[in-house]
This record gives C-alpha cells, sequence and structure tokens, in this order.
C-alpha cells in the first residue's frame, strides 16, 4: 500500500489538489475530519480547556472563535495541537485501515502540519503544494475574508512554504491557474501510481507500524489523561 503525503501552507491548494486526487479514483484522507465535531474526544477536551464560551448556540465548536484564539496566541494554539494529537492520528489511522482491508493500493493522506507533527516518516512519497507568497496570502485574504494580518498570522502559524518545498519528493505549483495544476497533477498521478520498489515496500511497513505504534501510546496517554 503506498501513502502519499498531501502537504502544504494555508490555502495553498491541498484541497484543491485533494479533489484531484478523488476525481482520479484515488481515495483521500483527510487529517482534519470531525476531529472537533459534537461529542467526539477532541471536543469534549475543547470545552473543558477552552470553556463553554467556544460552543455555539447547537453545541457545535465555534471554528471562527477558536480559530481567532489559537492563531493570535501561540501557546494557546500549541495547547490545542497536544490536545488533539491523538485523535488525528487516531482518526487517520482508522480511515486508512478500513481503505487498506477494502482493498486500496494508493491513498492520499491530506495532512496539513504533516512535517510539523513529523507524520512525514509515514508517508512515501511527500507531495508539497507550492504557491508563490503574494497569490498565497491574496487567496487566504479573499477565501477567509480577513485582513492581511490576519492572513499573516496563520501563515506563521505553520512552518515555512519555501522550507517544506525543499523536503518534498514531489511539488505542485500551484501558483497558476487551476489548468496548470491539473497538468502537473497528471504527472504526479502517474508516479504515485507506479509499483512500490522494494525499498518503498520497507519504508511504508516501517511507517505503517510507526502510525501503530504512535497511534496506540496517544490512545494510551490520552485515556491516562496524560495529554
Ligand atoms: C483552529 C480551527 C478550529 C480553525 O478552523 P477553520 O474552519 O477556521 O480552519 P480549517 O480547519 O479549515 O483550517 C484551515 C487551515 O488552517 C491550518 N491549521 C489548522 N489548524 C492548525 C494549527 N493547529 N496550526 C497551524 N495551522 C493550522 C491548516 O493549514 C488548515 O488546513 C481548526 O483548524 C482546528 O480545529 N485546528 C486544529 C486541528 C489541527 O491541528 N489540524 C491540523 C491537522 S494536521
Ligand atoms: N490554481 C488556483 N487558481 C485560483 N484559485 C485557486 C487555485 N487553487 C486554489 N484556489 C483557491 O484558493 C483557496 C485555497 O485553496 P484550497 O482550499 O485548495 O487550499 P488548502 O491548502 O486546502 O487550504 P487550507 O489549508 O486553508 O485548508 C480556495 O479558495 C481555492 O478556491
Amino acid at each position: 500500500m503506498r501513502l502519499v503525503g498531501l502537504t502544504g501552507g494555508i490555502a495553498s491548494g491541498k484541497s484543491t489538489v485533494s479533489g484531484l486526487f478523488k476525481s482520479a479514483g484515488v481515495p483521500v484522507v483527510d487529517a482534519d475530519i470531525n476531529v472537533v465535531q459534537k461529542g467526539t474526544g477532541g471536543w469534549k477536551k475543547i470545552v473543558k480547556t477552552f470553556g463553554n464560551d467556544i460552543l455555539l448556540e447547537n453545541g457545535e465548536i465555534d471554528r471562527a472563535l477558536l480559530g481567532q484564539i489559537v492563531f493570535s496566541d501561540p501557546a494557546k494554539r500549541k495547547l490545542l495541537n497536544r490536545l488533539l494529537a491523538p485523535h488525528i492520528s487516531c482518526g487517520i489511522f482508522w480511515e486508512i485501515l478500513k481503505l487498506w482491508v477494502k482493498g486500496c493500493t494508493v491513498i492520499s493522506v491530506d495532512i496539513p502540519l504533516l512535517f510539523e507533527t513529523k507524520m512525514d516518516r509515514w508517508t512515501n512519497p511527500v507531495v508539497v503544494v507550492w504557491v508563490d507568497p503574494k497569490t498565497q496570502i491574496e487567496r487566504l485574504m479573499l477565501r477567509n475574508g480577513c485582513s492581511e494580518e490576519q492572513a499573516q498570522n496563520r501563515i506563521s502559524a505553520q512552518l515555512a512554504l519555501d522550507w517544506k518545498k525543499s523536503e518534498a519528493d514531489i511539488v505542485i505549483n500551484n501558483s497558476g491557474s487551476l489548468e496548470d495544476t491539473k497538468e502537473q497533477f497528471r504527472e504526479v498521478l502517474e508516479q504515485v501510481s507506479a509499483p512500490l520498489t522494494w525499498k518503498e515496500r520497507m519504508r511504508s511497513r516501517d511507517g505503517f507500524l510507526s502510525i501503530v505504534m504512535c497511534t496506540a501510546a496517544g490512545v494510551l496517554l490520552a485515556q491516562k489523561n496524560l495529554l
């Protein structure tokens, strides 16, 4: 099984490229999916830590408010990351397991903080969706309807996109048109669809064992309230 690590910077185009993978029939696991949904372990920890004021009337997390808090306060962001880390890795693990049981041989895993959380060890290849800084900030401001300062705060909350680019196995430059990106994607799809070499198989086996161990450790620590 090949786990493609899909990452990039905020608003660099990960979801756009995820969409291309899905259209090509490659399943995508989204790291963020349901992690703060009402009633989940992640939701409970957020309410316990940030209080009931973080909830909307329907009991869901007020994402806009939580985003404002954590993207303007690095200590609170670090705390949120620590609270959610075991739930995120656990969620990714189960999604991969379900797809593996179904017989999927190539799975794309969309993890915005792939390098920050060191999950790049699990995946091969690592695909970084890169965008030039000016376009990134313009797209982020447009999509989120936020100021330049707010957009910059969110960009600064992650490792530099140019550094991620330098660590990538494959780079998709999403600074141009959607058609440009689709053109690059066609080549990427060919590369990731190629059978794994022996070296890659060993690496993915080690990666899979790391996922199992990290998830088990995370769940155990979370149960003992050590996280
Ligand atoms: C803070 C939250 C509520 C903001 O929600 P909102 O709907 O405004 O943004 P959304 O979830 O679409 O995230 C947009 C992008 O922000 C970036 N981002 C999200 N969380 C973080 C974080 N903790 N640190 C740095 N960047 C982040 C990612 O690039 C992500 O793709 C939400 O992002 C969240 O719950 N984050 C914590 C989960 C997490 O760490 N996700 C990354 C998993 S690898
Ligand atoms: N090539 C492109 N041309 C024009 N607009 C684009 C292009 N690619 C993405 N966009 C737009 O830029 C914004 C960010 O793209 P996308 O949501 O795919 O990024 P992301 O990396 O998944 O973002 P996030 O990290 O915030 O989840 C969206 O509004 C999207 O429609």
